[in-house]
Formats: C-alpha cells, structure tokens, sequence
C-alpha cells in the first residue's frame, strides 16, 4: 500500500507502466473491460464500450434517468419527514437507472419498494470478494461445491439478463448491452459470449452500486452540515425550470454542486481502498523512493484524503476547497475518484449526470436531517469495505421544502 499523492498518478496515470494485478483474474476464464490484464484486449474492449458514453448518447439517457429521479423524490416524500433508511431508497435508484439504460428493463425497485433478488445477490456477492483473499484462494473457495452458492446464483443472474436481451429483438430504448451485442454479431462466438457475460456483471455493479455509495455519502455529509443545503439552493434555484425539474445542461457546472460531490468522492472515495496494479519489471518511483518492479501496489484513496500531505484540514468537509479556496488542496496529484489513465472510469458523465440531477432535485425539495438524537455515526462506523463500499443504514429525515415556506434558505 503506498498512501502518498504522489504515487497516484506514477500507479495510475496516463504515462504510467504498471498494469491491473492478478486480482482481476478472479473470473478467468471471463474478462470484461474491467477485469481484462491484456492490455490490447482491454483497450479494443473500450473502444466498443465508448460509444453508450458519448455526449450524444448522454443526452438520450437523461429523459429516461429522469423517471427514476422523480420516483425517487415521490418515495422520499412518502415518508413524510419521518426517519428512513435513504441508502436502501438510493440503491433502488441507480439499481433502476442500471436496469434502464444497461438491459431496457424497468426492475421496478422504487415503484415496488420491495429488495429485488439481484441487489441481495449482489450484496452477497460483493461481501465474498471483499473478504480480498489471495486469487488463487478465492478461485479455489468458489471452486468448492454449495461453499459460495450466493456468488454464483449472482454470476448466473447476470447471465440471465444478457440472455433475456439476446432474445429481445428491437426497442425504441438502446441500452448498453445492446450496443455491446450488435458489436458482437448475430452469432458471438464462444469466447466474445464469456466475454459479454462478463461485461454484463461490470455494467450491474459498476453502474449502480457506486452511484448509489457515492448518494448515499452526499446525503449523509449534507445533513452533517445543512449549511451546504442552504447554499446549493442559493446557487441551483434560479437554474431550476418552472415545473420544479432541472436539466442536465443548466446544472452541470454549477460549482458548488460539483465541488459538494467532489468533496464526497474525496472523504467517501469508492472502490475506498483497493485498485491493485502491478509494477512493471524495472520498478516506479515516487517522490524518490523506488519500488521495487513485479509487486502489487495500491493507492487507497480514502487513506490519501485524509493525509495532511494531500490536504489542509483533511478530515473536515470543506467543498469549497475544489473552487474557492484551492489553497485547501496540497497535493492535487493524489485526488482520483475515477482514476485517470487507461483504465479510469468510464462510466464517470453518466456517474456525474445522475448524481447532480438528484442532488438538485433532493436540496430543492426537501431540509435533509438526522433523526433526533441521531448523528449518522452508526452509518459510518457501519459501513464496510468490500471493494465498494457496503453500505450500513443511513437513516435520514426528507423534511418537504418550499421556497416560500423559508425566510432564508
Ligand atoms: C460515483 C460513481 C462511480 C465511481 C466513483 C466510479 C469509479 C471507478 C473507478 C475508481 C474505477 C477503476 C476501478 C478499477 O480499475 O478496478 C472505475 C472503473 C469502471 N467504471 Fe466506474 N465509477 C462510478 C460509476 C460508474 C458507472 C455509472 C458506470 C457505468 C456503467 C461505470 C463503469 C465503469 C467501468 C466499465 C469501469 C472499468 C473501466 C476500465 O477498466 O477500462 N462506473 N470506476
């Protein structure tokens, strides 16, 4: 582990040689975008995912992310103001964004309310990765008959969904894992089929579980310091439409609402800890210490945030340090939430998209709060590393807002 800013761009950055660790191979002889090592492979396997991230196509998602949003809002509002567990109601959101945009599929987790099979599998699934065993140990703990049941039924639900979309023929809304199949040809062959497989498990993790941690963190820290309320409503307001709604295109440089979300993926960094890479033979060094090549190294982000060498007053959430008072930041070369390089996230506009719509929404809407009594320390000292993070509860009182209800806010 190497807990020095420095080391994250000479780990990850655009120049760098190291490459992802045999970490990735959990799944082998199945290899997606994200756990590809082949670097030729993973490059050509990006091309073909970068289409469904074009600003084009980020803006045919927005009506469709909408629906979910405005449902969201409803179920916050249904509650009346009284304490609810806001991460399991975030989970549904992205759970539901991701079922629209990756399969054309309406899992129906905020209409219904109900948990949704694949979010427990999901859950499950994830708890066993984040044990972080050895690859050779965990491929041989999955190896073992009835011992890891809930990691394949997972495996096998994603599977399910690429098959269902195989068989669906034409609909007016593309999805991700339509284009990755036309890619694919009408017959993909034995190793592009894993290979789609694969890539459908990335799109139902990567594409919810993180959108939802990073929500969830941002509801959490804004209750934490409703200051920060008062002030996204002072600079979203005059952008919002007349029926309540916002656009994408009005928000999406507001600079308070961005340097908020910053500030979260800062303190709340998801995956936290572990993007494991391996150094190339001849080494890498790092503010003059040498690492010696062939090693695993990571770079936690969570640990980086809170150095005094990355940050002024690390610990403290200060959003304003990512425009107004830059001076806050020492070491900018250590803040990657999406990472840089070949392997950053690619999912990052739609990431961004969805998180700035609903925090729009949510501030516009409602005074967020903690129960009485309640602070939100359980939810941190909860909430787990598993790669993502595992989310403890998050209970949080939506208290309805409006304008002219408010002498201040
Ligand atoms: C706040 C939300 C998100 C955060 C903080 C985030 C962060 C990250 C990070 C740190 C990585 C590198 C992981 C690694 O190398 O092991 C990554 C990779 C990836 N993310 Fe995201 N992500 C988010 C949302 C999304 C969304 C919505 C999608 C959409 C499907 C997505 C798709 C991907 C994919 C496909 C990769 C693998 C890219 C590659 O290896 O080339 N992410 N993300």
């Amino acid at each position: 582990m190497i807990a020095h800013p420095l080391a994250v761009p000479a780990v990850h950055g655009a120049q760098s040689q190291c490459r992802k660790a045999s970490w990735y191979d959990e799944d082998w002889p199945r290899q997606s975008i994200h756990t590809s090592r082949d670097h030729q492979f993973h490059a050509d396997r990006r091309r073909v995912w970068s289409h469904s991230f074009s600003d084009k196509a980020l803006r045919s998602y927005e009506p469709r992310i909408e629906v979910y949003n405005k449902a969201l809002m409803d179920r916050l509002g249904d509650h009346g103001g009284q304490p609810m567990n806001a991460a399991k109601w975030f989970n549904y959101y992205s759970y539901d964004v991701m079922g629209d945009l990756a399969f054309s599929k309406d899992f129906g987790l905020l209409r219904s309310g109900q948990q949704h099979l694949a979010v427990e599998l999901l859950n499950d699934a994830l708890g066993i990765q984040g044990i972080k065993l050895p690859t050779w140990m965990f491929r041989m703990l999955i190896a073992i008959p009835g011992l890891t049941e809930k990691y394949w039924r997972f495996i096998q639900y994603c599977d399910e969904q690429l098959a269902a979309q195989m068989a669906q023929k034409d609909t007016e809304k593309p999805s991700l894992m339509a284009r990755l199949l036309a890619h694919a040809g009408p017959n993909p062959s034995k190793s592009d089929l894993l290979t789609l497989q694969s890539d459908s498990r990335t799109i139902i993790v990567a594409g919810s579980d993180t959108t939802a941690a990073t929500l969830s963190h941002i509801a959490y820290l804004l209750a934490k310091n409703p200051e920060h309320i008062v002030k996204l409503r002072q600079e979203l307001l005059p952008l919002m439409n007349a029926d309540g709604s916002f656009e994408h295109q009005k928000v999406y440089q507001a600079e308070h609402l961005n340097a908020v979300i910053n500030e979260a993926l800062r303190l709340y960094p998801v995956p936290p800890t572990a993007i494991v890479r391996k150094t190339p033979i001849q080494g890498i060094t790092v503010d003059g210490t040498f690492i010696p090549g062939n090693i695993n190294v990571w770079t936690p982000q969570y640990v980086i945030a809170r150095s005094n060498d990355a940050y002024d007053q690390a610990y403290d959430f200060i959003p304003e340090r990512w425009y107004s008072m830059p001076h806050l930041v020492i070491e900018l070369a250590g803040y990657s939430p999406f990472l840089t390089g070949p392997y950053g996230c690619i999912g990052r506009p739609l990431a961004l998209m969805q998180i700035r719509l609903v925090i729009a929404a949510t501030v516009s809407k409602f005074d967020i709060g903690f129960p009485p009594g309640a602070d939100g320390s359980d939810f941190v000292e909860n909430t787990k590393d598993r790669f993502t993070w595992g989310l403890a509860e998050l209970n949080l009182c939506f208290r309805p807002w409006q304008r002219s209800t408010s002498n201040h806010s």
